[in-house]
């Protein structure tokens, strides 16, 4: 039988992680997250890293030699050109992550959590996709909250992904997250009723 591969996506900060924990603590899924595959390409001592650091110099790295995160985020969310080379060395890595750990994985049912799904053209990792969504006020206060970000810093972030109305029309599925969580939550338990199989 067809695994069913369901790729979870979403704008920043709009709600994937919130419907990725809930789905793996009530019904059980296994979830692959592309966060933190980028995160592990570039750990202390990788071939990555090593490369950033040589293009940002010593600034890019904390006393510790991890990669300063916020630092390489003003430099990726400012400019298209260091965004598109981070991504040439990252995003390689990422879908071999995926494909190893998908290989592993014998449940019927699987999450992809990729926030770049439909920009990086990832669409054929999955069977179907999901989109979480909510107003552009509400994403910008959660992710300046969250980030502890200025309104400006904020906006650049959401700039540089595809504008969530597209991946609203895009998706074979919508998630509101314009309410509260728990109404959130509601919807995600009626989807994965009706599409019990
Ligand atoms: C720039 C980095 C270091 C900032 O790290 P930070 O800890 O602040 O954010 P984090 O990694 O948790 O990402 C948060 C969200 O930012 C958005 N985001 C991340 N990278 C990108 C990108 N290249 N383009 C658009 N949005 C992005 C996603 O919605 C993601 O969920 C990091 O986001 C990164 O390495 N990005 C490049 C790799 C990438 O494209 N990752 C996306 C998943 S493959
Ligand atoms: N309905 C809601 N009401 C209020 N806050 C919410 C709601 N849903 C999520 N949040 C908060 O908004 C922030 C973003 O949520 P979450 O981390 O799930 O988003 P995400 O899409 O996974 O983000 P990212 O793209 O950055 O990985 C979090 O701080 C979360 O607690």
């Amino acid at each position: 039988m067809q695994k069913r591969l369901i790729g979870l996506t979403g704008g920043i900060a709009t709600g994937k992680s919130t419907v990725a924990n809930y789905l793996a603590e009530s019904y059980n899924l296994p979830i692959l997250d592309s966060d933190i595959y980028a995160r592990e390409a570039v750990a202390v001592g990788s071939a990555i890293l090593k490369k950033i650091n040589q293009k940002y110099g010593d600034d890019i790295l904390l006393p510790d030699n991890s990669l300063n995160r916020q630092k390489l985020g003003e430099i990726v969310f400012e400019s298209q050109i260091e965004r598109l080379w981070i991504e040439s060395l990252i995003h390689p890595y990422v879908r071999d992550r995926f494909n190893q750990e998908m290989a592993k994985i014998s449940s019927d049912t699987l999450v992809l959590v990729i926030p770049l799904l439909f920009e990086v053209g990832l669409t054929n990792l999955v069977t179907e996709t999901w989109v979480v969504s909510c107003s552009q006020e509400q994403q910008l206060k959660r992710l300046m909250q969250r980030n502890n970000l200025t309104l400006e810093q904020a906006q650049a972030r959401i700039n540089s992904q595809m504008p969530l109305s597209e991946k609203v029309k895009l998706a074979d599925v919508v998630f509101d997250n314009s309410q509260s969580v728990e109404m959130l939550l509601k919807l995600v338990n009626i989807v994965m009723d009706k599409t019990k199989l």
